[in-house]
């Protein structure tokens, strides 16, 4: 069957693993290396869809997790799906749900059906399986679907990560069973395995045979020291095909971003940007900027010098700290709206060094600046 969604590798970087692509979806293109902010309850929290567009995000992620507990798929199908309910005409990518269930529900039970689990909201048990996670984003209809997998815990010994790898291997067959008849929408398999460099090969070499037309590395960003993670990565990279999209799950520091597109990821997720915004943090090019700090106080310089966004083009540090010590709602908001445009902005810029051969460098000049991550 002809994929709804596509890659297409457009130039490797000729000294790393770096590498400029696109995804076009039926919602639009994808530029990629991209960052893709994160929308969990079917809106980028503290953003207008206008804002988000207007930076120039050309995908954001939701959650099969979130919206079946609130408001219930059916609600969503019903408002004409997750694009006409949250007022975003381009690219939507919806997580299985899977892994919310670890972090955020009250885990009952994993079996291989599913996984049982409690409400986070109202403690009601529930039941997630590859079929219902699959129902669940073929009713919110977003562009391309994550498989339902198990992100395994770190740390976590070897048996345990390779009897989940392969039950996750058994819940994409499902998955792609069940997907059969979506034209409109895509699968992307999910690469498990821990820290284990050979059984993220066994992973990567059962979920390449589907031929989906992208493939996330999962299992990674949950707690390991960066060292492990980077050189897991390295190798994981290596086992996906070249013609078909990467995507690093989970992953949205400056820091992580270069390291992961060096190593041939083409997209990224992360809830960071606008989770620190609302805890008054900001990232800009000399580095993160807590708003709390006193040293601010009468500062009416903007965040940072050289972005232009809205928020650095009209308000001081001292202003911003004002409203984060008053709790105004105004201060996520212009914190939200300058993290992800920086995180945008900056994957634009990586985007054309790598077309201009000179990723490296940028990545040295960027570091320089930003100081100790
Ligand atoms: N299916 C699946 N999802 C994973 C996710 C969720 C990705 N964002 C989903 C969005 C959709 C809606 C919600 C998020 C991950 N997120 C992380 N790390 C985040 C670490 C982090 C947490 C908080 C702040 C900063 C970093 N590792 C992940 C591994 C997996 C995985 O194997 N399988």
């Amino acid at each position: 069957m002809k994929h709804a969604v596509t890659y297409e590798l457009l130039k490797t970087d000729q000294r790393t693993k770096a590498r400029r692509g696109r995804v076009t979806t039926p919602h639009g293109t994808i530029e990629t290396p991209v960052f893709m902010p994160v929308g969990t309850a079917a809106t980028v929290k503290a953003m207008r869809p206008e804002q988000v567009k207007e930076m120039g995000a050309e995908i954001i992620l939701s959650n099969t997790y979130h919206l079946y507990l609130r408001p219930g798929h059916d609600i969503v199908k019903a408002a004409g799906g997750l694009h006409k309910f949250m007022n975003w005409d381009k690219a939507i990518l919806t997580d299985s749900g899977g892994f919310q269930v670890f972090s955020l529900g009250a885990l009952r039970k994993i079996t291989e059906e599913g996984v049982e689990f409690r409400s986070h909201i109202d403690g009601s048990k529930h039941m997630l399986s590859p079929e219902k996670s699959m129902e669940i984003q073929n009713a919110l209809g977003s562009d391309i679907m994550m498989a339902f997998d198990e992100c395994a815990p770190y740390p976590a010994d070897r048996n345990y990560v390779k009897n989940s790898l392969e039950r996750t291997t058994r819940w994409l067959k499902r998955c792609k069973e069940y997907h059969q008849n979506m034209e409109n929408q895509s699968l992307f398999g999910i690469m498990q395995g821990g820290m284990y460099k050979d059984l993220r090969y066994e992973s990567a070499m059962q979920i390449v045979d589907l031929d989906l037309p992208g493939y996330a590395i999962g299992g990674l960003s949950v707690g390991e020291p960066k060292e492990l993670m980077l050189d897991v990565l390295d190798d994981c990279v290596d086992h996906l095909p070249a013609e078909k999209a990467r995507y690093l799950m989970g992953v949205g520091s400056p820091d992580y971003l270069f390291e992961g597109v060096e190593r041939g990821v083409d997209m990224f997720d992360c809830v960071l940007p606008t989770r620190i915004a609302r805890h008054g943090m900001a990232m800009t090019s000399y580095g993160r900027v807590n708003i709390k700090n006193a040293k601010y106080e009468r500062d009416f310089e903007p965040l940072d010098p050289e972005c232009d966004c809205y928020t650095c083009k009209n308000y001081s540090k001292a202003y911003l700290r004002h409203l984060y010590k008053c709790d105004e709602m105004l201060s996520a908001m212009l914190l939200s709206n300058h993290n992800l445009h920086f995180l945008v902005k900056m994957m634009g810029n990586i985007r054309t060094a790598i077309e201009e051969e000179r990723f490296l460098e940028y990545k040295n000049e960027f570091y320089a600046k930003y100081g100790r991550f």
